[in-house]
């Protein structure tokens, strides 16, 4: 549905992609991830054709991307551009116009669109006295107005409380079962995990790692990330390397990663002699993947 290929992209000597490709496939949804500045709004913008690349080329559906795919990509940019004064209907009808749909079908999508993401009860309230998650909402239904087929979200989530965030997983997850494709570019990685089938990791424009959720765990050679608190940091290091857990700090936190799933007892056993003040054990997740692919150039690699 949307296919990127060896796209660069120079802001004056500074590269900021380089030579990036990916695909993404009808139906799925994609998580783009990556730190400020790695280069996902520049992609979003080359694909919706408000950034030119400097050279590579973007497909959408079997198409170059132009004019004639414009009406194919529904996109939901990272800040709102709604227009605070207008109701929701009218904002929605000045994005359907934009988007070349007639006055007719505009009336009739803008309220298919409010229902969608349940904001019809609020059809003549202007949106400036939408909370903040009500106007994500409305932003996803300006995105999805003229039913393209492929939608990109960025950063949809940002800033909304977990409840707000709940009601945008599952319009997102209905985009899935419409068959529509999705784009998404989010910071919050359990998010990703939760709806992503796919995900790529973009570092200084470079796509370092791609893969189902499951691909990219593999990447990280643990069964357990095991966390501990303790006054003998130093000892605690010298009896992993003994072991051979490479050991990291995640947050301030000395974890290791273990490679078997061993019992609580058989654990403490291996860690005799050494005061742990805590131990917890958790699942390799996308975030220690991520932590992993983007710090170290050279991919994974033992710290100790
Ligand atoms: N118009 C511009 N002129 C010069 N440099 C720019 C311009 N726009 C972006 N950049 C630089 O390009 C790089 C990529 O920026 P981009 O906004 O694409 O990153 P991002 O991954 O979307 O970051 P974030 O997660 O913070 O949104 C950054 O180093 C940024 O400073």
């Amino acid at each position: 549905m949307l296919k990127l290929a060896n796209l660069c992209k120079r802001y004056g000597s500074k590269p900021v992609l380089q030579n990036l490709s990916l695909s993404l496939q009808p139906g799925e949804i994609y998580g783009l991830l990556g730190p400020n500045g790695a280069g996902k709004t520049t992609t979003i913008n080359i694909i919706c054709g408000l950034l030119k690349a400097d050279s590579g080329t973007v497909t959408i559906g079997d198409r170059p991307a132009g004019e004639a795919t414009k009406a194919w990509v529904g996109v939901m940019p990272q800040s709102n551009l709604l227009y605070g004064s207008l109701t929701c209907s009218d904002n929605l009808f000045f994005f359907g116009r934009l988007y070349g749909l007639s006055r007719q079908d505009c009336q009739r999508r803008v309220d298919v669109c409010l229902e969608s993401v349940q904001l019809l009860d609020k059809k003549h309230v202007p949106v400036e006295r939408l909370s903040g998650g009500m106007q994500r909402r409305l932003s996803m239904a300006a995105a999805i107005l003229h039913r393209p087929k492929l939608v990109i979200l960025d950063e949809p989530t940002t800033g909304l409380d977990i409840e707000a965030r709940q009601e945008l997983w599952q319009l997102i997850r209905q985009f899935k079962s419409m068959g529509v494709t999705v784009l998404l570019t989010s910071h919050l990685l359990d998010e990703v995990e939760r709806l992503c089938q796919r995900i790529g990791i973009l570092r200084l424009g470079e796509l370092l790692a791609e893969g189902t959720l499951e691909e990219l765990r593999s990447r990280i050679p643990a069964q357990e990330i095991v966390t501990v608190e303790t006054k003998d940091p130093q000892g605690a290091v010298a009896r992993a390397r003994q072991l051979g857990y490479p050991h990291r700090t995640y947050g301030g936190d000395l974890a290791f990663w273990v490679p078997d799933q061993l019992e609580l007892k058989d654990l403490l056993d291996r860690f005799d002699g050494i005061s742990l003040d805590s131990i917890a054990r958790s699942p390799v997740k996308l975030e220690h993947v991520y932590l992993e692919v983007t710090r170290q150039p050279e991919g994974v690699g033992g710290e100790g």
